[in-house]
């Protein structure tokens, strides 16, 4: 059984997201359980582990697209029982480790979350996304290409894209730039910084392997001893 170790934050603000006591059972085996940690508005969190000691299904139990056996997540003061799940998840993205995209151009692909219930007050900006695209090093040519063709780095940039637009208050990073080259990954970085330099209030968990860049980006770890 994995346990896990919390260094507890000593800010006073009011907690963006609050996980009392969470479990995850696979079958006989528990993942984690007693899990309890809080983020703060503002928080950049590292959540680390070995392989397999459930990182992704942390991310995954807080966005509410795993089950979790026992416990409670809050988000704004709010337990996740008197959120909609849809309305909680424009605030609390998961972006996935080898993300999932729609058959059809990188543009389509960015366009069809608008025409989601949750998203459609909201519209797509070419402009928008131009300005994130030349960030990342890539042309406007980048929209036209077909997502079957895109490598695993391309897969996670365009999924990327598709959940910053939509401006989330937190976000969960399982090992977005795992498939990035070295200046791409900078500039990924650099991306997220400005995401949450636009709203203060803004926290990420991010995860990764790579303890160098989890020393830039992120200011104290939730760690998951295997
Ligand atoms: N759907 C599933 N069914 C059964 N076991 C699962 C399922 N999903 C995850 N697991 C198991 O749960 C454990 C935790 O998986 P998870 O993907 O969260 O690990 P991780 O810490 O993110 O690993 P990595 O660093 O390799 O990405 C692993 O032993 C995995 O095999």
């Amino acid at each position: 059984m994995a346990s896990q170790s919390v260094r507890v934050s000593t800010s006073t603000t009011y907690p963006l997201l609050e996980v009392q006591n969470l479990g995850r059972q696979i079958e006989s085996r528990w993942i984690w359980r007693n899990f309890t940690f809080a983020v703060q508005p503002g928080e950049r969190l590292a959540v680390t582990g070995p392989s397999g000691s459930g990182k992704s299904l942390l991310l995954r139990a807080i966005a509410t697209l795993d089950p979790i056996q026992t416990g409670e997540i809050a988000f704004c003061s709010k337990p996740l029982s008197q959120w909609s799940v849809p309305e909680y998840r424009t605030q609390v993205i998961y972006l996935h480790q080898r993300p999932a995209l729609w058959e059809g151009t990188v543009e389509f692909n960015l366009q069809r979350v608008f025409t989601l219930k949750s998203h459609r007050h909201k519209t797509y900006s070419r402009e928008m996304i131009l300005h994130y695209l030349d960030k990342l090093g890539r042309s406007s040519q980048f929209l036209q290409q077909p997502s079957s063709s895109l490598s695993g780095g391309e897969s996670q940039i365009v999924a990327f894209l598709r959940a910053l637009q939509l401006s989330p208050q937190i976000f969960l990073l399982d090992e977005p730039t795992a498939s990035l080259d070295a200046e791409t990954v900078r500039q990924f970085e650099l991306l997220v910084q400005t995401w949450q330099a636009e709203d203060t209030n803004r926290a990420y968990l991010w995860t990764s392997h790579d303890p160098s860049q989890l020393k830039r980006i992120t200011d104290r770890a939730i760690t998951i001893s295997g």
